[in-house]
């Protein structure tokens, strides 16, 4: 594409625009022409950095002046001269104010949860236990704090500053002419004249010179996620600014004006660089964080099982209150004993496990070539149930081919190839005006048609227009270029205005093409010629042959006497006209075409100026198919998809019959096309089920598709979007998981949380188990963490009942749980799915709670075995050898215990085990070893361990033979099938 448009774009100095730009800069000053290169004298310093506050109280050309530039760009010579100068386009990581990021993370409920026992430590005198807490507290708070810093570094503009490219007008010495070229965004510098377009990144502070349906999104800068309009405003008066009031606020308001760190939503736009780098407001003036940053179901999931931790421990709290009331005469202190329990139940090595099993999974997906630009999208990648896709692309393979091309009354031949023509010529009038020439295939297409000698063997296209002839006998011509209004996905038209040499009156030529119910809205004659490739006006509407091949006439009456740039004649479109058009091209795309209407109209020649408004009262000059190729290996991945429980769903600008006929070659049951547009009218509540049901949703602007994925996400889904469109960049930022393959424009790359090596939906399918084995793995830390800790807080209240000291100190505890997460780091490298394991599934706090429950009471059953052996071992011992050797044989137990559950509990389901890889073999034996040795060392004895007696450890083998078989006839009767023990229920 980028070839064909250089190639096109070379044909662009002799248009009516570019000479006219020329012109403008041939009126401006241009202070390293001739003078700066010619004779000997040394060329003029640089020109003192400008930042973009200090520019606003600058004309347009005060401005250039000062930059020492003008409207022909600079010269590469020049431009390296200022590189050497001013430095590089980048900017280093902004060093973000830590406070605010490191209350956020000193402040999670986790955290929280670790301060509360700490204190509660200190207050009952075990100020080890409290040190010990506290620096785990905060050992978590700055994994978070470090990990959130990486992530916003990653989601800054800066990383893709590196890869970007930005057009650039530049000469290649004084008096050449300035050539469009892609230059690094690195290499830009203050004067260059880049023009901008769709989904670039905005690539330094820039003032614009001129644009057209701009709007600039600037989310990162401003929190704001909509698009904002921006425009040129040569004329206008700039009184300057009283120093200190341009902050980036005032800026960010400004209509003509872009920062570093926005992106182009629509339209097109030429502007002179004012700042780059260090100078740019972005790294003066940003406050970092104040970037929107969406809720994505990862971040739910870890806050919802915060709080089921908080509430567990406040419920243990009270229960511990509740025990020491009913034995009241008990001499334990209370205050360690809740302290002991409280500890017992804390995961503190939590956010340390879950990061390493999330970077895991990132690694993974990097060797198979998929870039994760936000940590946890691989949880929130493996939890997508429902995923998005658009059409072209991902069911298409984008190559896009004239199928067909029909009149108004549906004819083809030489009447519907005046249609094809007249797309054709919008699309070249775009490659050679376009600012830049934005082609997507659908022109690619037009163009290659079009040049296509097969296409019309009626009429020769390089033959002279005949000045003295029927101005309408070859409707191309040799028209010039006058003005482009480039293709937008929200209006859905790409118009260009021509002026043709044979057409007298002083009249300009709109040519409008786009979807078809965008252009017919805005016709109200259509073309009555009878297909005579002369192009000799029609006598009436004919039925004939049809490119359908049923009879279609559009019936309409034609208007003699009136005449547009179609034809001479043409006939007044009502109603029953417009419907026959509506229902020709749901014919062509029950084909399984990509349909365009195309349209013109003549106006009074005026200079320049046309705007989005003068596309109405269009004459329908027919109707262009093109054919998209299904892509063949969507077929075979949107089964593989399904079988891995996903469901898919089309969201798509184009006409519904071309998408649902899409989707059948697909393999994908469209039902009941849902028209994006009837959406509008309902509330979020109406939209959930009808989202839920549908399959195809057509005729989708970017916020249907984004609206659609918030209320797929509303209904309890995760979402996963893949797109690589511009107009996908709303729905991207939407999901919980964006997917774009990498070659996609700026934009959609830096919304995306996730960058594919291709654009084919198999590639997600591959990628789909790595992520899920994080997710799993993350799960499975949380519900045997849980499980095994809550069985033990279970023992120690069971242990109230009849033991006269604290069944374990609230150090050992938290020495046991450091040894058993120490030990969990490995569970990042396990692959505990099965290959056939084919449900999404998401961390749920509900389920989270039934699975420690169940198998925490199995826990305890073997630990209340383990007081009652140990109780009859110690008996007619010193109090203080009794409680020390308690202490020792219960902690071996429950190291013992805690391996066994991981290496049994792993797999989820009921079904057979995956093995274990070694890493984790491993850490589960040097658990067991650490808990039958620990007793035997001398830190041992310093943490109050005395060893057990020889006779315990048969009894303990025993235990936990039991022990085992309780956990696999528990896990045979109540696990839930793979993927389920961890799945969101509303
Ligand atoms: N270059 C163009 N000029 C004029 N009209 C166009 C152009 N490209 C697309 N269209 C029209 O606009 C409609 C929507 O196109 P758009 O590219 O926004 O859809 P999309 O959502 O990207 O589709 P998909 O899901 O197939 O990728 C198309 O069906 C077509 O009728």
């Amino acid at each position: 594409m980028a070839g064909l448009s250089e190639v096109r774009s070379g044909r662009t100095g002799s248009t009516a625009e570019r000479g006219s730009m020329a012109e403008r800069a041939d009126a401006f000053a241009d202070p390293f022409g001739d003078a700066g290169k010619t004779g000997d004298a040394a060329p003029p310093a640089c020109p003192e950095p400008l930042s973009l506050a200090a520019s606003v109280g600058l004309t347009d050309l005060q401005l250039l002046r000062r930059l020492g530039t003008g409207l022909r760009g600079l010269d590469e010579h020049e431009a390296g001269r200022r590189l050497e100068a001013y430095g590089e386009n980048t900017v280093q990581a902004k060093a973000c104010p830590p406070w605010p990021r490191l209350r956020r993370a000193l402040c999670d409920p986790f955290s929280v949860i670790l301060y509360f026992l700490a204190g509660v430590c200190a207050l009952s005198g075990a100020h080890s236990t409290a040190v010990v807490l506290l620096v785990l507290s905060c050992a978590s708070s700055l994994v978070r704090f470090s990990g959130e810093r990486k992530a916003d570094r990653e989601a800054a503009v800066l990383r893709e500053i590196r890869d970007a490219t930005a057009t650039v007008l530049r000469r290649s010495g004084s008096r050449s002419k300035p050539l469009a070229r892609e230059v690094p965004l690195g290499e830009l510098v203050p004067g260059d004249l880049v023009r901008l377009s769709v989904g670039d990144l905005v690539p330094a502070d820039l003032r614009l010179l001129r644009a057209e349906g701009l709007t600039i999104r600037q989310a990162l800068l401003s929190g704001e996620s909509e698009p904002v309009d921006r425009h040129a405003e040569p004329d206008r008066p700039r009184p300057r600014p009283r120093p200190g009031t341009a902050s980036l606020r005032s800026l960010l308001d400004r209509p003509d004006v872009g920062l570093l760190g926005s992106s182009v939503a629509t339209g097109s736009a030429t502007a002179v660089v004012v700042a780059t780098g260090p100078r740019t407001c972005f790294e003066t003036t940003r406050e970092p964080g104040t970037g929107a940053r969406r809720d994505s179901s990862f971040e739910r999931a870890a806050r919802s099982v915060s709080w089921l931790l908080g509430w567990i421990m406040v419920a243990s709290l009270l229960l511990v209150l509740a025990v020491g009331t009913v034995f009241g005469s008990h001499h334990w202190a209370l205050l360690p004993f809740a302290v002991a329990v409280a500890v017992g139940l804390t995961p503190e090595m939590l956010p340390l496990v879950v990061s390493g099993a999330l970077a895991f999974g990132a690694g993974t997906l990097r060797r198979h070539g998929v870039v994760i630009r936000r940590l946890p999208a691989v949880h929130d990648l493996g939890g997508v149930d429902v995923l998005c896709v658009d059409k072209t692309g991902t069911l298409t393979r984008e190559r896009l081919g004239v199928a067909v091309a029909v009149d108004p009354a549906g004819r083809t031949g030489p009447a519907g190839d005046a249609a094809l023509r007249w797309a054709a010529l919008n699309s070249r009038i775009i490659a050679e005006l376009g600012d830049p020439p934005l082609l997507d295939s659908l022109d690619e297409a037009l163009l290659d048609a079009d040049l296509d000698p097969h296409v019309d063997p009626h009429v020769d296209l390089d033959a002279d227009p005949d000045p003295d002839g029927d101005p309408y006998a070859d409707p191309v011509g040799d028209p010039v270029g006058v003005e482009v209004l480039p293709f937008d996905p929200v209006r859905r038209l790409a118009t260009v205005v021509v002026r043709r040499p044979g057409v007298l009156g002083g009249v300009d030529t709109l040519v409008v093409k786009g979807a078809v119910e965008a252009v017919l809205d805005r016709c109200t004659r259509l073309s009555a010629t009878d297909g005579d490739p002369a192009g000799r006006p029609a006598t009436g509407v004919t039925g004939r042959t049809t490119a359908t091949g049923a009879t279609t006439a559009t019936g309409a009456t034609t208007a003699p006497g009136a005449t547009d740039a179609t034809g001479p004649t043409t006939a007044v479109m009502d109603d029953a006209c417009r419907a026959r058009a509506h229902d020709l091209a749901a014919d062509l795309a029950a084909r399984g075409l990509r349909v365009i209407a195309v349209a013109t109209t003549d106006r009074p020649r005026r200079h320049g100026g046309y705007r989005v408004a003068d596309e109405h009262g269009l004459t329908l000059v027919g109707f262009v198919g093109l054919r998209d190729e299904p892509e063949p290996s969507a077929l075979p991945a949107l089964a593989e998809l399904t079988a891995q429980g996903i469901a898919v769903k089309v969201v798509t600008g184009d006409h519904p019959d071309t998408a649902a006929l899409a989707c059948r070659e697909a393999g994908i049951e469209p039902g009941a096309v849902v028209l994006a547009p009837d959406t509008d009218a309902l509330d979020d509540a109406e939209l959930a089920p009808l989202v839920e049901r549908g399959t195809v949703f057509a005729r989708a602007t970017p916020a249907h598709k984004a609206r659609i994925v918030l209320a797929l996400r509303g209904a309890g889904h995760t979402v996963g979007f893949l797109g690589d469109g511009v107009n996908d960049l709303p729905a991207l930022e939407a999901a919980d998981a964006g997917v774009c393959p990498r070659s996609a424009a700026d934009g959609p790359r830096d919304s995306a949380d996730i960058l594919l090596s291709t654009t084919d939906l198999a590639a997600i399918s591959r990628n789909l188990r790595a992520a899920r084995q994080s997710l799993a793995n993350i799960g499975n830390y949380l519900r045997i963490t849980l499980a095994s800790n809550l069985g033990n807080v279970l023992a120690m209240l069971a242990a109230g009942a009849f033991l006269p000291f604290l069944p374990m100190l609230p150090a050992q505890v938290l020495v046991q749980n450091l040894c058993f997460d120490a030990s969990q780091l490995a569970l990042a490298f396990d692959r505990p799915l099965r290959p056939d394991a084919g449900r999404p599934s998401r961390l749920d706090y509900r389920a989270l709670a039934r699975f420690a429950v169940v198998f925490g009471l199995v826990n305890a059953v073997a630990d209340v075995a383990t007081f009652v052996v140990l109780m009859r071992l110690t008996h007619g011992q010193s109090p203080l050898r009794a409680q020390q050797v308690f202490h020792a044989g219960w902690f071996t137990e429950n190291l013992v215990t805690q391996a066994l559950t991981v290496h049994i509990l792993r797999s989820p389901g009921r079904g057979p085990r995956i093995p274990a890889p070694w890493p984790l073999r491993a850490s589960n034996l040097g658990l067991a070893a650490a808990g039958l040795l620990l007793p035997f060392t001398p830190l041992g004895a310093l943490l109050g361990f005395a060893v057990p007696p020889t006779a315990y450890f048969p009894l303990l083998a025993v235990i936990l033979a039991g022990y085992v078989l309780a956990l696999l006839l528990t896990r045979a009767v109540v696990a839930e099938p793979p993927g389920q023990s961890l799945r969101l229920r509303k």
